[in-house]
């Protein structure tokens, strides 16, 4: 008997060591992975390694292990080999010994059967065992043939496309332009002014701004199931579909009402019943939430959208081809994030350009991402869904709509209500009643959305279900999720985290205004605060950092500077006490959006796009480009500064004109850019007025115009009185440029200043949000790029090397979410 199990063990390992062969075949070829063998091979693989493991986890004598070792070293050989010829004629002999090896056991089992006194087995029946063998080996040979042509096929195949496809980098740049050009017919509303004229620019949208990276609208998302819908929250393992009757919360307190047009089921369960809805160039009607027919009539378009993008996706759909793991691993979420502006649709600021960029670094690690944000405009890629909902705002029945579109894995759900549609120009704007009817509407809309709204055909439900809401607009999601749905034991498993971008704006009112948002009264507390500024006033921001489940600020410097009485402005010790869930995470930036290579802005007139290796020249071209444009004499020897963001106290606007008369002084030249206080707009006039040949001052709210200064100015200006994160700083390192900025927030974090010793650090700092700071750093700065060109290049070169991507932030975030995820 001893000597059978031998015989089984070493069967056992022949037909190992034939798997990895096979694998082996499968995986040297690389063109094999593009067809339909991808899933093939995971197979090969999985059984391959349950008998390892099943070896490794019986009795193995020395001997075996050897075998086992060699056997895996062949394996890598074979993997690390390109030709994937000997492997191939290795998997032939033991497609060979495979027979013998069936044929070893077979008699093994015979032998155990007949110790075991088994009447069992007869000649005849070896005969045809044996027949049977040859048969199943010939079958195997014809197999690993056919796949051996496949492979040849493929090869082949890959040769021609890699020669057709050309350049990606090139290829990338071309899409990025012909997507610029599409996302310049967005128009949601305004177009860019300069010197004043027209909107009032803090608030305003600039849709011309950015690209859409590829759009797939009316695709459906990456969990779609096609034309099969799925009941809500069955996709995610969450808890049972919640009835139209037990998804709204309870009779007293209830922000929804019965659904007027379309009843829920009909709208979202039922895909063969056509929305009471009519299609027109404002609205279009989603291809995928409506009808077959509805689908084939759609479907072309969407078809070509797909086409038109499949350079770029290129690199992303051959990782998936490969099947790589998501980088979150088990953790993998559905996340919703949740804010009052989303680039490139709608940004007054930073807020909306995170809300952009964040959610598809988180898509990329694997989770399932959704923004939700007001439809401010007409956006031409957002399909309308069909579902329309009420909800109940200060007494009055508020009717909403969701629009849909699938961005690069993103899902973007746009609430339709024409409470929007008036602010398109200044998403703030109105009083502060209005905004904030605005913003109840929005949370309220928002909470419901995993359950309303299929992307893709799937509702993401509450199953694994984290909601991140995004300053004082937002704050007030996590509240309704707790006291609509958890207090009433609904939704137990969705989790809330409030993001601070600024706590300077709280949402602050007078207490009575608490009976505008519809809570449970004993829910005043939570709003209720007394400071020696607002006296006693009801605060938003206050009542969703106490419900939050985990709060973020958007840097680690911002993180301990709004726990002091300083930088708290008010809610200081709000968040003390809940500092045991506050985690600072350092904002990214998009790295297509703000990349001097693909800078679509930086491609006509005059400017040129720039690398790491070609900056000298490019930046140089962007400058007298920049100079041209502005009208500033064309010199390439003077310093060029620039400063760009909201004119408001935060931003030290009034710092710069203080140092103004030192700067005139001096041979240089500024630009700024920027809108919000009036003072500070006229400001800006008066300088370009009394410098004619030195300063330009741009009121307005212009991307484009952002975009060429950042790449053609040499210095920038940030004396930020408090800075909660600062994209600009990141963006001007991004793209060479050397800021100067005061050392606070986010600021500190990411500008390491300049030690002229040791040739490191990436600008000049200030300890104090005062002129004097600001002429010293500032005057270091001109001398050093006067006069020590060889530190300038480095300090240059530094800055553009960083990586400052999202994603690394979006790992934080993911620690974040993961720990609210288990949190009780
Ligand atoms: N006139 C103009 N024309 C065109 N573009 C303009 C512009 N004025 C500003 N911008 C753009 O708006 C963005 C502003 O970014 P900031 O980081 O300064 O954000 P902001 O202070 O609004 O937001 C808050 O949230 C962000 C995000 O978390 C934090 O980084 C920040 O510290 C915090 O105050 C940049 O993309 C900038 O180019």
């Amino acid at each position: 008997s001893i000597s059978t199990s031998n015989d089984l063990t070493s069967a056992f390992y022949s037909l190992t060591n034939m798997k990895y062969n096979l694998c082996s075949v499968l995986s040297s070829s690389e063109a094999f992975q593009l067809s339909g063998g991808a899933s093939f091979l995971p197979v090969f693989r999985s059984s391959m390694f349950l008998d390892t493991y099943k070896l490794r986890h019986g009795r193995r004598s020395a001997q075996q292990k050897q075998v086992e070792q060699s056997l895996k070293k062949r394996f890598d050989d074979a993997e690390a080999s390109t030709s994937a010829g000997s492997t191939i004629a290795d998997g032939w002999i033991d497609i060979y010994n495979f027979s013998r090896i069936r044929r070893t056991a077979r008699r093994c089992t015979r032998v155990l059967a007949d110790a075991e006194g088994s009447t069992n087995g007869s000649s005849s029946n070896e005969d045809e065992s044996l027949q049977e063998t040859v048969e199943e080996s010939k079958k195997l040979l014809a197999l690993q043939k056919e796949l051996l042509t496949q492979v040849a096929e493929r090869k082949k195949l890959i040769t021609t496309l890699s020669q057709d496809l050309g350049n990606p980098k090139q290829q990338l740049k071309t899409l990025r332009e012909s997507d610029i050009n599409r996302s310049s017919l967005l128009q949601v509303g305004s177009e860019e002014t300069k010197n004043g004229q027209g909107q009032n620019h803090q608030q305003g949208g600039d849709s011309s701004s950015s690209s859409l990276t590829s759009v797939r609208s009316g695709s459906p998302s990456k969990r779609s199931l096609g034309t099969v819908w799925p009941s809500p929250g069955t996709e995610s393992g969450s808890s049972p579909p919640l009835p139209e009757k037990t998804a709204s919360p309870p009779v007293v307190h209830s922000p929804v009402q019965t659904v007027s047009s379309i009843p829920v089921e009909a709208s979202t369960l039922a895909p063969t019943v056509l929305p009471d809805v009519v299609s027109s160039p404002d609205h279009p009607i989603n291809p995928w939430n409506n009808t077959a027919g509805a689908i084939e009539q759609n479907s072309k378009e969407p078809q070509k959208q797909v086409e038109q993008q499949d350079t770029r996706p290129k690199e992303v759909d051959s990782e998936h081809s490969n099947k790589a793991p998501p980088l979150a691993g088990p953790n993998v979420m559905n996340i919703i994030v949740v804010a009052a502006e989303c680039a490139p649709w709608s940004k007054t600021g930073g807020l909306g350009d995170v809300a952009g960029a964040l959610p598809k670094a988180l898509a990329r690690r694997g989770h399932r991402v959704m923004v939700v944000a007001p439809r401010y405009g007409i956006y031409k890629e957002a399909w309308e869904t069909g579902i329309r909902k009420v909800y109940n705002v200060s007494g009055q029945d508020m009717e909403v709509g969701y629009f849909h579109v699938y961005v690069d894995e993103v899902d973007f759900v746009f609430i339709d209500s024409p409470l929007f549609h008036s602010w398109s120009n200044q998403i703030y704007g109105g009083s502060r009643e209005d905004v904030l009817t605005r913003m109840v509407l929005l949370c309220k809309a928002a909470v419901e959305v995993p359950w309303h709204v299929p992307c893709g055909g799937v509702c993401y439900g509450d199953g694994n279900l984290v909601f991140v809401a995004n300053d004082w607009h937002t704050a007030l999601l996590p509240v309704y999720l707790q006291a609509y749905y958890h207090d009433n034991g609904l939704m137990p498993f969705a989790r809330s985290i409030l993001v601070i971008h600024n706590i300077a704006h709280q949402g602050r009112g007078p207490l009575a205004d608490f009976n505008r948002l519809g809570l449970p009264d004993h829910y005043i507390s939570k709003f209720q605060l007394y400071d020696p500024i607002g006296g006693e006033h009801m605060n938003v921001f206050m009542a969703g950092l106490l419900t939050a489940h985990r709060i973020v600020a958007v840097s680690h410097g911002y993180a301990r500077e709004c726990q002091t009485q300083e930088g708290g402005w008010g809610l200081d010790w709000v968040i003390r006490e809940n500092s045991w869930k506050l985690r600072g995470v350092v904002n990214g930036i998009d790295d297509i959006e703000w990349n001097p290579e693909l800078d679509a802005f930086l491609n006509n007139e005059g400017y040129t796009n720039y690398s790491l290796e070609s900056f000298e020249v490019g930046k140089a071209n962007c400058k007298a480009a920049l100079q041209k444009e502005l009208g500033l004499p064309i010199r390439a020897d003077v310093p060029l500064l620039g400063f760009i963001g909201r004119l408001d106290y935060q931003k030290g606007v009034d710092i710069i004109a203080q140092a103004m008369p030192w700067m005139m002084d001096k041979d240089l030249q500024l630009v700024m850019l920027g809108s919000g206080r009036s003072d500070l707009e006229n400001m800006l006039h008066s300088f370009e007025h009394q410098y004619q040949d030195k300063v330009r001052g741009w009121v307005g709210f212009s991307v484009k115009t952002a975009h060429r200064i950042t790449a053609g100015v040499d210095i920038l200006l940030m004396p930020s009185r408090f800075e909660p994160c600062g994209l600009n700083q990141l963006y001007a390192m991004r793209y060479g440029t050397v800021p100067v900025v005061h050392a606070v927030g986010g600021l500190r974090d990411t500008v390491h200043p300049f030690d002229p010793f040791t040739e490191q650090g990436l600008g000049w700092t200030f300890d104090k949000a005062e002129v004097s700071g600001l002429i010293h750093a500032l005057g270091n700065a001109i001398w050093t790029f006067r006069d020590f060109k060889d530190s300038w290049r480095g300090i240059q070169k530094r800055g553009m090397s960083q990586n400052l991507s999202w994603d690394h932030a979006a790992q934080q975030y993911e620690e974040v979410l993961l720990a609210a995820k288990y949190q009780w």
